[in-house]
């Protein structure tokens, strides 16, 4: 596949999402009707108060849960039709994840947490690939640590590095710069970036912070589980003020 075949269409989507937690009285609708694309090759961000279901919206378009109605892609994969095994298959395969926590395997070096996911696909790394990653990433000289040897900023350049590895559809990265000071911060949003415009990837990122909003193409806002504007092109100041109005509307 060329960089241009990932480019091209949608790499995932939503269409009438809703989710709703609990029964009765203690039900909440974490998403409601909510219909947005990822395009291949573009950076979107996912903004929106505290509960406003940024992290359902991503969970549920990751099928790491489900909707209550509505459908969920990946590429031409609805999810709600696999079954549990081919949504594994799928997840591993078509979806590269980066969480807040790392996430890697402490007992494993970097070089076996970033094909951590093609060894459990049982599928051979393409070599050429996995060294133009390296040197991106910059962990060329920490290949055999261990990730308690490396610092924050290194952990999650590891974890960018492992979730597009296997050339996914679209990377999913919940809060990636929430556990990292701003420098480093912006290393990891600047590689997310460049994986964007050097390898036509798709990221879907949820963040609180207007600054890692600028690194993406556009920013989506959600308020009570429903999307309520979208921002081309933002920057650190366009969506604080976006940020500020949605407030004093609030209050
Ligand atoms: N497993 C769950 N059971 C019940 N309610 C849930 C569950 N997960 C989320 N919710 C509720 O759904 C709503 C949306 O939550 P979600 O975590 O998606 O919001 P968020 O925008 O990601 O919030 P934050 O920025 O604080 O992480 C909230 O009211 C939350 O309390």
């Amino acid at each position: 596949m060329t960089t241009l075949d990932v480019v091209r269409g949608t790499a995932a989507r939503v269409a009438d999402a809703v989710k709703i937690y609990g029964v009765g009285g203690t039900e909440v609708r974490a998403l409601d009707h909510v219909t947005v694309e990822f395009p291949a090759g573009r950076f979107t961000a996912i903004m929106g108060p505290s509960g406003s279901g940024k992290s359902t919206l991503m969970h549920c378009a990751a099928g790491l849960d489900t909707l209550t109605a509505g459908s969920a892609w990946i590429g031409d994969a609805e999810l709600g039709s696999l079954n549990d095994r081919r949504l594994t298959l799928l997840r591993r395969e078509r979806i590269g994840f980066v969480f807040q926590a790392f996430n890697l395997v402490p007992t494993l070096t970097v070089r076996e947490n970033i094909t951590l996911p093609l060894d459990l696909a049982g599928a051979a790394p393409d070599q050429a690939w996995l060294e133009s990653l390296i040197e991106v990433v910059g962990l060329g000289d920490r290949l055999q640590h261990r990730p308690s040897e490396l610092s924050g900023g290194q952990q999650q350049r590891v974890a960018v590095a492992r979730a597009l590895a296997g050339r996914p559809q679209v990377v999913f990265a919940d809060e990636p710069t929430g556990n990292l000071d701003s420098r480093t911060g912006t290393e990891v949003l600047g590689l997310l970036r460049r994986a964007v415009d050097e390898m036509g990837q798709a990221v879907v990122m949820v963040t609180h912070d207007p600054t890692a909003a600028g690194f993406a193409d556009e920013a989506l806002f959600l308020a009570d589980g429903r999307l309520v504007d979208r921002m081309e092109r933002p920057t650190a100041a366009s969506v604080l003020d976006r940020m500020k109005a949605f407030e004093r509307r609030r209050s």
